[in-house]
């Protein structure tokens, strides 16, 4: 029975009590994941007063400036979690390989892939922005888990995160069963319980994609647009609400809150790599809350969390959100 108050720690005790023959290591390790977000939280907040906005001379393994704070939350994740013994091996959008656990610590059981600050064009401008994670559990054989360890469909996610810095700091978590908020208590330093069991509404009357790629676009991806576009005067009989933070996180939040569909689709531009979103860190985890909040998620043509990777940093055509919507943007690509 918990607390009124929970904290996310007592949660994540609590669901770890319900699983027969835990050891205590999922918890340790969402402990060190956690108090990673609180520390990124804390450098968010206070910006340019502790040096952390501009950008770094380097690029990632994807040819993407990094930002200072790109960079400085990647180390933060990677030190607040190779030393607890319950990590095989990190891997992370900004680097190329995966990063091995130093020989003076023990290592676990456990894979642990992020994308360490999601929406980085939004630090210097203090919009939203987010962390994202996933683990995976790492092949039992393996001693040096390599690239191929990684490379398993979203469906094997032990459990799926973000936290969003916006007005408040939240953490979102599902281990697969169900989706649960937290918001950061500023003053205690402790993640809380605020929104426990959160659905997805399955309609909306709100859609976000980036329209200057309008003219890049598939066909099923303009038919959905352009009816929403005319609202009360189209098929669609009901007038629509347009969003862009250019924050994935953001919007998934916004989606978790109140409903909507989040598309960054296949295109002409982007066709050649896949997409534009990256599959282990972006698209699968946030597929996993989405769907287990009981919304959908598809790259149009199949489910997101089915697809098998191929590469660590495969990108993936992204439409997810109400059920409803969703599925209609799975009618309209069947369709063509
Ligand atoms: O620049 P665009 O086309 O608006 O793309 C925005 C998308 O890029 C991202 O910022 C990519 O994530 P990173 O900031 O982690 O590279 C998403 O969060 C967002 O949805
Ligand atoms: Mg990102
Ligand atoms: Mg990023």
């Amino acid at each position: 029975m918990l607390p009124n108050h929970t904290t996310i720690t007592q949660f994540i005790i609590e669901e770890q009590r319900s699983i027969q023959g835990a050891t205590g290591d999922f918890t340790g390790l969402l402990t060190d994941v956690v108090l990673a977000c609180k520390t990124i939280s804390h450098l968010t907040k206070n910006g340019a007063l502790v040096n952390v906005l501009g950008s770094t001379q380097q690029e990632n393994v994807q040819g993407e400036t990094q930002k200072k704070l790109d960079i400085i939350a990647n180390t933060l994740f990677l030190k607040a979690n190779e030393w607890g013994g319950h990590l095989a091996a990190m891997a992370s959008e900004e680097m190329d390989d995966v990063y091995q656990i130093p020989a003076q610590y023990p290592r676990g059981k456990y894979l642990l892939v992020f994308d360490p600050l999601d929406g980085s064009s939004n630090i210097d401008v203090n919009v939203s922005i987010g962390t994202i994670f996933s683990i995976l559990r790492c092949p039992d054989h393996v001693e040096q888990p390599t690239v191929k360890d990684f490379l398993q469909p979203g469906t094997q996610q032990i459990c799926a995160g973000y936290a969003v810095y916006g007005p408040a700091t939240m953490m979102v978590l599902t281990t697969g069963n169900g989706v649960n908020g937290f918001t950061l208590d500023q003053n205690v330093g402790e993640f809380i319980l605020t929104h426990p069991n959160i659905k997805i509404p399955e309609d909306t009357q709100e859609f976000a994609i980036n329209s200057s790629n309008q003219r890049f676009w598939e066909e099923p991806v303009k038919r959905y647009v352009s009816e929403c576009l005319a609202g009360k005067t189209g098929t669609r009989d009901k007038d629509f609400n347009m969003r862009w933070i250019a924050s994935m996180v953001a919007e998934i939040h916004r989606i978790l809150m109140r409903g909507g569909v989040f598309l960054y689709p296949l295109d002409s531009k982007n066709k050649e790599k896949g997409g534009r979103l990256r599959l282990l860190y972006e698209a699968s985890p946030m597929s996993f809350i989405v769907e287990q909040a009981g919304g959908l998620s598809t790259t149009g043509r199949q489910p997101i969390l089915e697809i098998v990777p191929t590469d660590l940093h495969q990108r993936v055509p992204v439409i997810l959100g109400s059920r409803h919507e969703v599925q209609r943007l799975i009618d309209y690509h069947q369709a063509t």
